[in-house]
């Protein structure tokens, strides 16, 4: 039986990167996890695979020590967007056989202290498990001089719950069905979410050393938002936590369905947003036996949050026409 290699991609997983940017006596701290992996020549120029050639291998750990230099020296460290198009952009062009890049920032979470009504010049506290994501891809295979951009972003394991202003009712109900229909319940999730940018082109920096990687160098409307991502990163987990808290929710669907119609309508860079939602269940305690109702919707105050099983409910929502 014979076999060939069909596809192939390499890189570094989980480099931790933390930076301080001073501005005076302010600082401005980032922490990301980064992932880099790479596409290209790797079997047409030497059998890097099938013949253990490894003249054309970029050592992964030569990728780890990019990123930290890239972290060290980018004027685009502070926005993950930004930083992930300058990483992979270097990358793509510095090796001539290597033609794409892919990387993937997970972002933690760091927020300004607060004291005496003002935010601190340099503490800060880990306020959420929550992760901003980041996907880059940068394309040179159709030469260097073209490379395209492909970025995507959003939330991952954000956490919220709202004690009312949420039903369940007019499902199928047949032999199979035990759950009861409500009209007030409790709705929980973890919120993921990835939304998309329109693929854009973007012109490789002339100077490789000096690494510049300025604004008017990503051309079109897709690539500009990507570039300004921090402003769609606010409006996206703005968006959803808004319409989660008022929208009278008649199930998992229809909510996430008003989450992603207003994101593409408030973003207009914004081509696709797919939703992830865990529908993490809450059931009320029946004390009937102690002669108390406690399952009534309108009378339900103690519940058992169940960790497993939950729904899960995934959808993209898309702009018509994009
Ligand atoms: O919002 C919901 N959508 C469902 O599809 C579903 N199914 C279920 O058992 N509970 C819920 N809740």
């Amino acid at each position: 039986m014979s076999s060939y290699l069909a596809e192939a991609r390499y890189g570094k997983d989980k480099v931790r990167v933390f930076r301080t940017v001073r501005e005076g006596k302010i600082y401005h701290v980032v922490e990301y996890n980064v992932e880099v992996l790479l596409e290209g020549d790797l079997e047409t120029r030497r059998a890097t695979y099938t013949q253990a050639d490894n003249s054309v291998v970029v050592a992964t750990d030569s990728m780890k020590n990019i990123t930290y230099y890239l972290a060290k020296i980018s004027p685009h460290v502070l926005s993950a967007e930004r930083f992930g198009l300058h990483l992979a952009t270097h990358l793509v062009s510095k090796y001539a056989h290597i033609h794409k890049a892919f990387v993937t920032i997970e972002q933690l979470r760091w927020a300004r202290i607060t004291v005496d009504g003002k935010p601190h010049n340099h503490s800060f506290l880990r306020d959420g498990d929550e992760r901003r994501i980041v996907k880059v891809q940068v394309d040179g295979s159709q030469g260097k001089d073209k490379l395209v951009g492909n970025v995507s972003a959003g939330i991952s394991d954000l956490l919220v719950l709202k004690s009312t202003g949420s039903a369940f009712e007019n499902f199928i109900r047949d032999e199979y069905t035990t759950l009861v229909e409500v009209d007030d319940r409790i709705f929980s999730t973890s919120v993921d979410l990835l939304y998309t940018f329109a693929p854009f082109e973007i012109t490789a920096p002339k100077d490789e050393k000096k690494l510049d990687f300025g604004k008017e160098q990503i051309k079109g409307e897709g690539g500009l938002a990507a570039w300004e991502g921090i402003k769609v990163g606010e409006s996206a987990r703005e968006i959803t936590l808004s319409v989660f808290a008022t929208d009278e929710s008649a199930s998992v669907q229809a909510t996430l369905y008003k989450m992603g119609q207003r994101l593409i309508k408030e973003n207009t860079a914004v081509d696709r947003a797919t939703y992830t939602l865990p529908n993490k269940h809450y059931i009320p305690v029946d004390m009937k036996y102690i002669g108390i109702d406690n399952t009534s919707p309108s009378l339900a105050e103690v519940f058992v949050p169940v960790s497993a099983p939950s729904g899960l409910i995934s959808a993209t929502v898309a702009r018509v026409g994009a």
